[in-house]
Order: C-alpha cells, then sequence, then structure tokens
C-alpha cells in the first residue's frame, strides 16, 4: 500500500494534498521538496497536509483540538503561516470526502482558525488584513516602493503603472527587499489597478518562486491599494494568471471567493517515498 494523495489547485496555485488522519506521516522537508519538483516528483507549488489539529503540538493556542489543521508547506520546503488558495483546497478535500458534513465550518491553521463557506467556489474569512509599513522591492534593476501587509503571513505589495509594465517583469528571479524589515523573507505582489474595483496582479512566493495565483497575496494587494487611497474598507476582483479572484476587506476581516479543483488521485510508491526521506 502507498501513501494516499491528491493533486488539486486553486487559480492554478497547485498543491499535493495528503491526507494524515493518524497524524503519522513524517513529511520532511527533503519530501516536500521532492513531491513538488515538477520532474522528479508529482510536481506544486506546495503541499497541505491534511491532519487532526490535536496531532500538531506546535499548533497556535488558539486551534482547538477538534478541528483539521492544514499543515502547508511551500516547494523548497519551508513551512508558511497561511495560504489563502490551499485552505479554499483543504475545505473541497474536507467536504467531498464527508470528513465535513456542514458547508459552513473551521479549519485550524497557523496563522489562527479561519472560517470557510464551500459552494461552488469557496469563501474564506482571512482575518485581519494588517499594514505594518513600507519598504521596496528590488526587480530588474529598479526599485519599487510597496505597502508591507500581514495576512497570516508577509507580503509586499508594488503597485505599478501600467499593464505593460507588469507583463515585462522578469520573477525568474527573486525580487530584492529588505531584511530589516522583513527577517523571514516575503512574498512581493506587482499590481495594476485596472478599474477602481479591479486589480491585476503577478507575484514571487516566497519559499516557492513566482507562481500562477496567490490567495493571501490577493488579499494584501487590496488592502495596499485601499490603504494608498486611505481607507480600510473596500472589495476589488484580482485578476491572476491563473484565473480570477474576490476579495473584500473590512477594519476587522477580510475575505476571499474562489475556485478550488482537484484534478487527480492516488497513491504515491511506497518505495519512492521512503527513498526521498533519505
Ligand atoms: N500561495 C499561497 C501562499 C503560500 C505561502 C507563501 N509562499 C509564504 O511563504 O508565505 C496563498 O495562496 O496564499
Amino acid at each position: 500500500m502507498g501513501i494516499p494523495f491528491l493533486k488539486g489547485h486553486g487559480t492554478e496555485n497547485d498543491f499535493v494534498v495528503l491526507p494524515d488522519p493518524d497524524g503519522t506521516l513524517d513529511l520532511t522537508p527533503a519530501r516536500v521538496r521532492v513531491l513538488c519538483d515538477r520532474r522528479a516528483g508529482l510536481g506544486a507549488d506546495g503541499v497541505l497536509r491534511v491532519v487532526p489539529a490535536k496531532a500538531v503540538a506546535d499548533r497556535p493556542a488558539e486551534v482547538p483540538d477538534d478541528l483539521w489543521f492544514m499543515d502547508y508547506r511551500n516547494g523548497d520546503g519551508s513551512v508558511a503561516e497561511m495560504c489563502g488558495n490551499g485552505v479554499r483546497v483543504f475545505a473541497r478535500y474536507l467536504v467531498d470526502t464527508g470528513l465535513v458534513t456542514e458547508r459552513e465550518f473551521t479549519i485550524g491553521t497557523r496563522a489562527g482558525v479561519r472560517t470557510v463557506i464551500v459552494d461552488d467556489e469557496v469563501t474564506v474569512g482571512m482575518g485581519r488584513a494588517r499594514v505594518t509599513g513600507s519598504s521596496l522591492a528590488t526587480v530588474g534593476g529598479a526599485s519599487v516602493a510597496g505597502v508591507a501587509v500581514n495576512v497570516g503571513n508577509p507580503h509586499l505589495v508594488c503597485v505599478l503603472e501600467d499593464a505593460d509594465k507588469l507583463a515585462s517583469l522578469d520573477l525568474s528571479v527573486p525580487p530584492a527587499y529588505d531584511p530589516a524589515v522583513f527577517p523571514d523573507g516575503v512574498n512581493v505582489e506587482f499590481v495594476v489597478v485596472e478599474a477602481p474595483d479591479r486589480l491585476r496582479m503577478r507575484v514571487h512566493e516566497r519559499g516557492v518562486g513566482e507562481t500562477r495565483s496567490c490567495g493571501t497575496g490577493t488579499v494584501a494587494a487590496v488592502t495596499g491599494v485601499l490603504y494608498g487611497r486611505g481607507t480600510h474598507t473596500g472589495e476589488a476582483t484580482v485578476d491572476i494568471p491563473g484565473g480570477r479572484v474576490r476579495v473584500t476587506v473590512g477594519p476587522e476581516q477580510s475575505t476571499l471567493s474562489g475556485p478550488a479543483v482537484f484534478v487527480a488521485r492516488g497513491e504515491l510508491d511506497q518505495v519512492w517515498w521512503d527513498r526521498a526521506g533519505e
């Protein structure tokens, strides 16, 4: 018997989902890296381990024992606090498999408890998106001013003047940032405001590289743009290379709505898994 897995995505930000109902899966950084490798493994931006919260000793104190916990890992094996696209896929998995029977329920994450509503699309209460300051990102030799926003994980939102500039950015090289402002690294969003309630965005994710979407990044982007207008409240659609999501931002709560899709399920080869851990 191999290791069960599913492969899914939210606006083409893709994940390997590993059900771990007993909390016994030894998910080392080396195993995450090879699983996410698009040639040596299944290929994905990250891994979502589905584990009972009570089996996660280092979870935040506010996450109760009886929730399912999203143990999210970036493709480079690092741990991140939150993943907005991942939590939608995670919620869809819990409903599809009958592990949760309601359509509205809560999930434990390293950023705290998140409420989800599973319908054709999935809506997530993303908590409060906090503006924490400003900083610079440097890409292609040019520095761009940005707003630092924390959505559980850190983001730097840089607004560009037009879509041509956005399209021409080379994000195959990580943007440089100030490590004094972001000691744990940062996700960097580049955004164009196409209409007052419509943004276009590209993102370079910490621990992954350029991805086709970042859910927490879209919430950060809307928050950063609203902050530039002097407000903490508003809503917008965000077009990313992998599709479209909808974001609302309020002083105490933000929400993210978008698709969550499964494309495959199967078993990882046990010999491959054992070797990947060496
Ligand atoms: N793709 C995610 C964010 C994943 C974590 C991020 N790379 C980090 O290290 O903070 C999303 O949809 O939010």
